[in-house]
């Protein structure tokens, strides 16, 4: 097979596993082509000079053995800064083992490492959202990712449809259920941050997310590929979510753009990095920037992250906190109901859908 081009659609594309084609020495598809093989010196900046924040959520949160202890205000005005400037941070301090970090990222690529059939057991069609495979279909003239992935609905409970949850590894469900838990509490501790970082009531936004907040897990598997200069694991977006917690593994790829550049998110094995989706600009007024991203495909290595989606209650209405609205600061936004769904309607189309919610 090594050497033809594939024309077939993209549905049909789709139906198959990027890692498939890798494993049979495909090239990529056309529909996966979306770089022109130029490097785009100018705009990546090095890893190195990617000073995206690191916050020790420890000096912000009260602990449960030292409840009362007050936060530290450099650290909050680090938050800040940091969410006004880039929309994410790193996260450490948060209270999760290295050694259970290491659990899940050994599951998840245990599961990806799998033969194809074990895999296709959780199989989504093509139209689907939960399940292993891709992306539905985009809208015509959009590109493909070079990648493949795993998406389970997590919180509310009530939502999770367990047939798509992997029964090999054998730990996978277990060591899943354990951390979208440690997840959802860490959720609690970083909404309640970022409201003192905004001098607001602390438990603002976890109200606007709602007692049915969503909590969706995305494992993303990206191959190798030897043309890492035609395609990207994933194309640039912004996401729809309140917020989105990632876990990467050791290899780089994600980036996250700022003033006109690319900037590479440095692999930190015990930190999550916290980024903000539409829907904390809304509720914050603009304040908080919702930051577009992509992820490289790499010719050596391949890469694993897991994305956990923390989006307000399905059918609730979110909105600027009124203490962020003044006559210097006019309301930006109006009320928005599902937001995430009008979003993913213009990711299909490889627009952003935040100006839908422009006051
Ligand atoms: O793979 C990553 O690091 C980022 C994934 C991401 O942006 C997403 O799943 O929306
Ligand atoms: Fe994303």
């Amino acid at each position: 097979m090594a050497g033809t081009v594939s024309h077939l659609p993209a549905d049909a594309l789709l139906s198959r596993r990027v890692q498939e084609m890798v494993i049979n020495g495909e090239e990529p598809p056309h529909l996966y082509i979306c770089r022109n093989g130029d490097h785009e010196p100018d705009q990546d900046v090095p890893t190195q000079l990617s000073s995206i924040p690191i916050i020790d959520l420890s000096l912000i949160s009260s602990s449960s053995s030292q409840p009362s202890s007050k936060p530290d205000h450099d650290e909050l005005r680090k938050l800040h800064s940091a969410l006004s400037s880039w929309g994410c941070f790193q996260v450490i301090g948060h209270g999760i083992s290295s050694c259970f970090l290491d659990s899940i990222r050994r599951v998840a690529k245990e599961f990806f490492e799998q033969p194809m059939e074990a895999k296709k057991k959780i199989e989504k069609g093509v139209l689907e959202v939960q399940g292993y495979g891709a992306d539905p279909v985009p809208e015509e003239g959009q590109p493909l990712d070079w990648s493949d992935r795993l998406v389970l609905d997590l919180y509310p409970q009530d939502q999770r449809v367990p047939k798509f949850w992997p029964e090999t590894p054998t730990s996978f469900r277990n060591i899943l259920e354990e951390y979208s838990y440690k997840i959802k509490t860490l959720t609690e501790q970083i909404s309640k941050a970022m409201a003192k970082s905004l001098n607001l009531e602390e438990n603002c936004f976890l109200n606007q997310f709602g007692e049915r907040a969503q909590l969706q897990a995305r494992f993303n598997y990206y191959s190798c590929c030897e043309r890492p200069d035609l395609v990207l694991g994933l194309k640039p977006h912004s996401d729809g979510t309140g917020y989105t917690i990632i876990l990467q593994d050791d290899v780089e790829g994600l980036q996250v753009s700022k003033d006109g550049k690319w900037f590479t998110v440095p692999t930190i094995s015990d930190a999550f990095l916290v980024l903000m989706g539409d829907q904390m600009e809304i509720m914050t007024n603009g304040m908080f920037k919702s930051p577009v991203h992509r992820v490289l495909a790499n010719s050596k290595r391949e890469r694993i992250s897991l994305a956990m989606f923390y989006t307000p209650e399905a059918n609730k209405e979110i909105g600027p906190e009124q203490a962020l609205i003044n006559d210097i600061n006019p309301k930006l936004f109006r009320n928005f109901k599902d937001y995430a769904v009008t979003h993913w309607e213009y990711y299909q189309r490889g627009q952003r859908a935040l100006h839908v919610a422009k006051v």
